[in-house]
């Protein structure tokens, strides 16, 4: 019983946190036509879930963990409070969501002053981030138009600072059929290893000269104008799929989120908005009965929703976008999100339940950040420079008295870190651009040591050359021979 699949079929509408307004889900929407606002997804039928208990959704999603078939897996594992209007023929699963959760090792919780910490990898992910649970969600209400409408041919389009654009391009690729995909990234300013991922899944990459937020005024003119598929989170179905990062945080801890504190970067705003929606629905059926506090992350480089909080008195606080340099968080080096009226209005709802403290956002430095990435990573983490981020968040935080040891903080690594390791190279080799303002601490550097030399190779015997690379080896690290 608990594996079948629906449980139960929603009726969704997106719904304009501008205006109010109420639009069906036939049809594509990002923003309201009559006011221009940012949609969230609601199903009007939500509160029939309340009819089976806390308890009993716990059991259903808990018996899903070791499901096979793909429509009750990954990210839909979560289907009732997801997307319960799709079919299953229509879902789409690549392996995303169900990332790990990795403890900080005693040694790195000692660094840490006894603080208690993990990460939560979604580089795991197949795109390697975590943009890979809103497409699978995305692509997949984007298949079932195409069935319903029988359309020959979607454009779906996105701006990307690098891990949108590479999981839109996987997922495109994977579902092909009417679908083509076309990927606007700021020239320059996607890492090597990001700008490869969309070409290698044969998308149509183009550079725009500028920044991210360049790029999205493009990409969102064009949804405005042209009958293209925006696949950015101001598309409200990449919301929903993104929800699944709290359900999955909740369910490890096994549901009880008391003493849990998340910790993410915020850069276009549509993970921690997701993040929040997603604790509040469980909350709202009884699956978790606290609220995890949520902490956001924002480099001093590239942080509005911060200087927008950092007002403590609500009713003195504007929104203003900030104009961004250069950050080696650059996944969240965004100075006007989309997503900022998704968070304030979720964090509203938030402090109604959880207090003042139930939502902070911290700022942090470009240099804090490399080191926190580096410190992870000597710990045995995967940390990526987002991920890094947020141990420097967590850093300000404990200096801040704003956690305590008790409370375990889950730290959001977003991607992959192999996809930055260009920011890596720069702090080992010392050569950052100015701009940056981050310069090395010789004690985290690293680099390789050279033994013997092409011309040992050529002269020496193999055997002379293995036996003299090898004391070479034993001299320099000081191991003793054996006796
Ligand atoms: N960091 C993002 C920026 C776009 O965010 P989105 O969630 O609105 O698609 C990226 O990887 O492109």
């Amino acid at each position: 019983m608990a594996t079948l699949f629906p449980l139960h079929r929603g009726r969704m509408e997106y719904f304009c946190l501008g205006c109010g307004a109420r639009h069906g889900i036939d049809q594509l929407l990002y923003t309201c036509p009559e006011c221009g606002g940012v949609f969230l997804l609601e199903d009007l039928d939500f509160d029939k879930l309340r009819e089976t208990p806390g308890e009993g959704w716990r059991e259903i999603f808990d018996a899903r963990a070791g499901e096979k078939r793909a429509f009750l897996r990954g990210i839909f594992r979560f289907y009732e409070i997801t997307a319960p209007v799709l079919e299953s023929e229509d879902i789409i699963c690549l392996g995303e969501g169900n990332t790990p959760i990795v403890e900080a090792s005693p040694a790195l919780q000692q660094r840490l002053g006894g603080q208690r910490m993990a990460y939560k990898n979604d580089g795991q992910n197949p795109s390697a981030s975590f943009k890979d649970r809103g497409m699978a969600c995305a692509y997949s209400y984007l298949k079932a138009l195409i069935r319903k409408h029988k359309w020959d041919s979607v454009l779906t389009i996105c701006a990307s600072t690098g891990d949108t654009s590479a999981a839109a391009a996987l997922y495109s690729a994977y579902v092909g059929g009417a679908i083509r995909t076309v990927v606007l990234l700021p020239q320059g300013k996607v890492t090597p290893q990001q700008l490869a991922q969309p070409l290698g899944s044969g998308a149509v990459v183009m550079e725009i000269p500028g920044v991210f937020d360049d790029c999205m005024k493009v990409v969102e003119h064009l949804a405005d104008n042209y009958r293209v598929a925006l696949l950015n989170s101001k598309n409200a179905w990449r919301i929903l799929g993104q929800e699944s990062y709290a359900f999955e945080v909740a369910q490890w801890y096994d549901w009880d989120m008391a003493g849990k504190c998340v910790f993410v970067p915020i850069g276009n705003a549509g993970n921690v908005t997701a993040i929040m929606g997603g604790f509040l629905k469980l909350h709202r059926l009884g699956i978790i009965n606290e609220l995890p506090r949520v902490f956001g992350v924002q480099s001093h480089h590239a942080d509005p929703v911060y200087r927008y909080y950092n007002e403590s008195d609500p009713t003195k606080r504007t929104y203003q976008p900030v104009k961004v340099t250069p950050s080696v968080a650059q996944a969240a080096m965004i100075g006007n999100p989309v997503s900022f009226p998704r968070v304030k209005h979720f964090v509203d709802q938030y402090t109604a339940i959880g207090g003042r403290d139930a939502f902070q956002v911290l700022q942090v430095t470009e240099q804090a950040i490399m080191e926190a990435m580096l410190l992870a990573n000597r710990h045995g983490h995967i940390a990526d420079t987002q991920g890094g981020e947020c141990l420097a968040g967590l850093m300000t935080a404990m200096d801040q008295k704003l956690i305590s040891k008790d409370e375990l903080a889950v730290l959001d690594a977003t991607a992959h870190m192999l996809k930055f390791i260009g920011f890596q190279e720069m702090y080992f080799q010392n050569n950052f651009p100015p701009e940056y303002g981050v310069s090395p601490d010789p004690a985290m550097t690293n680099a390789p040591l050279p033994v013997l030399s092409m011309q040992d190779k050529q002269s020496l015997t193999p055997e002379e050359f293995t036996l003299k690379a090898a004391e070479t080896v034993a001299s320099r690290l000081g191991v003793e021979r054996k006796r």
